[in-house]
Formats: C-alpha cells, structure tokens, sequence
C-alpha cells in the first residue's frame, strides 16, 4: 500500500452491461515427434469460397458477468462424461498476411491464442486443453502460457496441415487409460480452432452433449454467400440452393474413440486436403454428426480485417461494466451519484443500486471476481489522487490486470469558484507520471478535470461531458492517451 491513507468508506456504483469477458499456469510441454515445414505444406483449392452503457447491476454479482462458482477443473459433465480438447494452433495464417501466425497476434497486448485458451479453461467440466503448435512456436506457447498463467494445458507440436495437428493432438491421449502417461483419454473431444476466441459455454455444452449421443457433432451457421461451382473455362457450372446449405463451423465434438480412429483408417489425400473432421468421421466410422446453429461469434480470424473485428469485440465486452467509487466527501458523493445516473442512462434497461463500500469490503473482490475492467474514482480534492492511487493498488492486488488491460479514470473535481482551469491542471501534472508507472501494470490512467459550482445551471451539461469522455476512453482503451488530463 503506498504512503496515502486510505479513506475509511468508500461509495461505490456498478454499471453493467451483460457480457462474457475471456483469463488463466503451466503447461507440461509434451511433445510427440513430427516434422512441420512451411515450404512442404499442401496448398489446398483456394477457388472454393471459404468462409471464411451500461445496464445498472442490481445485486453485485448478478447479471452474466457474475463470478463463476468455484469449482474443481476437470469435474465430469452432469451425465458422467469425461471431456477434453485439442486446439489446433499449428498454422501460418498465410491469409492474414502477417509474419506472426495469427494466433500470436496481439489483440489490446495479449496474444489471441491466449483468449481462445482461456474461453475453453474457464470452464471447469473440461479437464485438459492440449494446444498444437509448429515447432518453431512451442517456446512461444510455453511463455504464453506462463505469463496468463493458464492451467490444465499440454503443449504439443503440430503437423504440417491442420488435420494432421489435430491427430497430433489426438494422439497424446494415451490408448489405454493404464498407460503412464498423466492426461486421461476423454470420453468426449472437443476440436475448437485456436484462431475463434469468442466460443461460449453453452455451444461446448450443446455439442459435447449432441456427440455423447450421436457420436459427432458440430456447430454451424447460415451461409452469408451462395455458394458456386465453376467449370474448368471458368464460367458457371452450377450454383447450390444456398437456404439447404450452411457454413460448418467450429466447436465440433467426437466421441473421442470414433475420431481417433477415422484419422487412423483416413488417407492421406484426407490428412493432406481435407478440411472437415465431421467428414473423417462420418466417411471411416459412419457417424452422421449432429449440427447445432451457432452464434454469429463463432467465426474464424482469416483475414486482418478478422483481428480488427475481434479486437473490437473485446473492446465492446471490456466496456460493458463500469464502477464508480468515492470516498464519503459531500461534493464527491454527490457527483459521483450525478455522474453515475448520467452513466447509467446511456443504456434503456438501466436500473441501479448504490452500495457503501469499506475498503476492506469482500464486496470489492466480488466486482473483480465479476469482471469490471473500468473504474472511476473521484478524488475530492482536486490536486489530490490519493485516492486513485489506493483503488490501483487493491486491483494489482487482485491481479484484475493481468488478462486485460484495466481502465482508471481519476477524476478530481475543482469546486472552488475562483480557482482557474490552468492551475487546476498545473497541480494535477504528476498524474502523468503517476500513469506511465501504473502502465506496467496493465493499468490504464487517465485524468479528468471537472470543475463547476453547484448551482451552475449548467452542471447537468457538465456531467453530460464527463460522462462522454469517460464512455469514449472505456470504449478506446488506448494506452498512448494515459496520463492526459481532460476537462469536462
Ligand atoms: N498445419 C496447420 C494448419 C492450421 N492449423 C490450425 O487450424 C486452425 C484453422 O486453420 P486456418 O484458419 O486455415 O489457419 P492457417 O492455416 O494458419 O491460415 P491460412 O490457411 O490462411 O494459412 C488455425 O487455428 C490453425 O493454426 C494447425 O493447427 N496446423
Ligand atoms: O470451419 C471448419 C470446419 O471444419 C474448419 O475450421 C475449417 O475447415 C478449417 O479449414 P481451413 O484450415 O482451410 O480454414
């Protein structure tokens, strides 16, 4: 704790828009032999199309972005099933165009892989993770790893084509349950590509579900283009009915026996080009998968413009929940309530509840525990941010910061009617430096100047500013703007 004393209450608002937001040691690194090279991997026929606020939290701990009750990893799924999966990562990402796989990109500082990794580890009925990767990225993987602190992951390397990383990853389950080897063969695999981070519990469910009974099963999703066939002079052959079709998607889940031995008895034209597991399976184990309608979210990052889209969707998921704190100071109290309806009305369904909050209030942990990556806290004296110094210090403690970046905006507010906005500003320079040491945190500091007089006619317009500055640096979470005081 620093120098600053902490006030003895706080007050605390939550604003909350319903959203999951991806998170967590240590990976065994177990590697079956297999040689990968870029230049000898089968070009497959690219002329197929591929397919490529603030709502008020009543209670804390309600609403989707509630923790998570606290379980044992690794539980068997109601109806006793043991399930696993295997995220092939093993790929180029040629598509992208980017000298890092896509995989590694970073999406607001953290590798995607990372996120992927996470939606499949928050879930506690999944007992191991086995990520492929090229050789050449194993390294990268395990620190990856490490820095997230992931758990229940195993390393493996891949192949040269994504199902031959798949069957690599298969392959380390052993054949017999007596075997030596720590990672227990699943009843149930899920193959999820490494490359679509936004997967949520509820499709892993409905697909290990479907494949407990129908030995496969995969997600899947209207086409968004009709498809064509081509003759060989390039003109039309023939084009498919596009409402018969769809677009097959990913997560898939298999019985675990039936796709390891259709990747056993498959060709290797099949290990080469083929694209479709669901297809291994129905063609060597005469499996007719189960499909299951998928959300829009499942999509594959293909292209730039796909980090782009992910890096927004998080961005929108990291905004959804804002918590406002101040101490019990009068002016403070009043504009943080003030500042909190403005908030809260950004959204039509809001509805809110303030709570008083001592610091060592086990409440707080449970609105970290609740995913709130955006806090506000008004100092009530205006050079002062003591304040802020003492929430950055609870949320490293909480190691909020580790996942994704948190936004801290440090509002002070300049009552006094004689004090000019310069020297507001002067007095307020160190937060500048105060910012770039909390950066290496993960934690991002913006200031924000709100001067007005009680009385002012205008206060509502004032708050109206503060409250569109605060929604813009939620929403931008840009790191090169910390430290910058606004005013409102
Ligand atoms: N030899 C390979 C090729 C692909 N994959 C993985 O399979 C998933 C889906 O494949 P795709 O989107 O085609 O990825 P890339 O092959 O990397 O992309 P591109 O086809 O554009 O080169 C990705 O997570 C990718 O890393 C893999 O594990 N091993
Ligand atoms: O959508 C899928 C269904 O299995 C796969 O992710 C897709 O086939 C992968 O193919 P490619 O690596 O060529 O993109």
């Amino acid at each position: 704790m620093r120098g600053a004393a902490a006030p003895s209450a706080w007050i605390l608002w939550i604003a909350d828009i319903p959203g999951e937001i991806s998170g967590v040691g240590g990976g065994s690194g177990r590697l079956p032999c297999s040689a990968r090279s870029r230049s000898l991997r089968p070009r497959r026929d690219r002329a197929v199309p591929r397919s490529g606020g603030f709502q008020l939290q009543l209670e804390l701990g309600s609403g989707r972005a509630s923790p998570r009750p606290v379980m044992e990893p690794g539980k068997l799924l109601s109806g006793g099933a043991s399930v696993a999966a295997v995220l092939p990562a093993g790929g180029s990402g040629e598509r992208l165009g980017s000298a890092t796989p896509k995989q590694f990109c970073a999406l607001l500082g953290r590798p995607l892989i990372s996120y992927t990794v996470r939606a499949l580890e928050r879930i506690n009925w999944i007992s191991d993770i086995v990520v492929v990767v090229s050789l050449e990225n194993i390294e990268t993987m395990k620190s990856i790893i490490e820095k997230y602190g992931h758990k229940r992951i195993t390393v493996v390397e891949g192949g040269m084509t994504r199902h031959r990383s798949i069957f690599n990853g298969l392959k380390i389950f052993p054949e017999s349950n007596l075997s030596s080897c720590p990672l227990q063969k699943p009843e149930v695999v899920i193959i999820h590509d490494a490359v679509r981070p936004f997967v949520e519990e509820d499709i892993l469910l409905k697909v290990v579900l479907a494949a407990k009974e129908h030995g496969a099963a995969g997600a899947i999703r209207p086409l968004v283009s009709t498809v064509v066939a081509s003759s060989a002079d390039g003109s039309l052959d023939h084009s498919l009915e596009r409402a018969r079709y769809r677009a097959s998607e990913m997560p898939q889940a298999f019985v675990f026996d039936i796709i390891y031995q259709a990747y056993h008895q498959c060709s290797d034209y099949d290990l080469d080009y083929g694209t479709e597991c669901l297809h291994l399976a129905l063609k060597y184990c005469k499996t007719n998968a189960k499909l299951i309608e998928g959300s829009p979210d499942l999509w594959k990052v293909t292209y730039k413009r796909d980090l782009y889209a992910a890096e927004s969707i998080i961005k929108d998921n990291l905004s959804q929940q804002v918590c406002v704190t101040t101490d019990m100071k009068e002016d403070a109290v009043q504009l943080g309530f003030l500042l909190h309806e403005t908030l809260k009305n950004e959204v039509k369904q809001a509805k809110g509840k303030s709570v008083f909050l001592c610091k060592n209030d086990n409440r707080l942990q449970k609105i970290f525990l609740g995913q709130c990556y955006n806090f506000i806290c008004i100092n009530a004296k205006k050079s002062d941010i003591k304040e802020t110094q003492q929430l950055v210090d609870i949320l490293e403690n909480a190691r909020i910061s580790v996942l994704h970046p948190v936004v801290l905006i440090s509002v002070h507010l300049n009552v006094s009617e004689n004090m000019s906005f310069s020297s507001g500003m002067e007095e307020l320079a160190g937060i500048k430096e105060f910012a770039k040491e909390v950066k290496k945190k993960h934690i991002l500091v913006y200031g924000l100047l709100i001067h007005y007089n009680k009385d002012d006619p205008k206060l509502q317009e004032i708050i109206n500013s503060a409250a569109a500055i605060i929604s813009a640096l939620i929403k931008d979470r840009n790191p090169e703007l910390i430290g910058q005081l606004l005013v409102a």
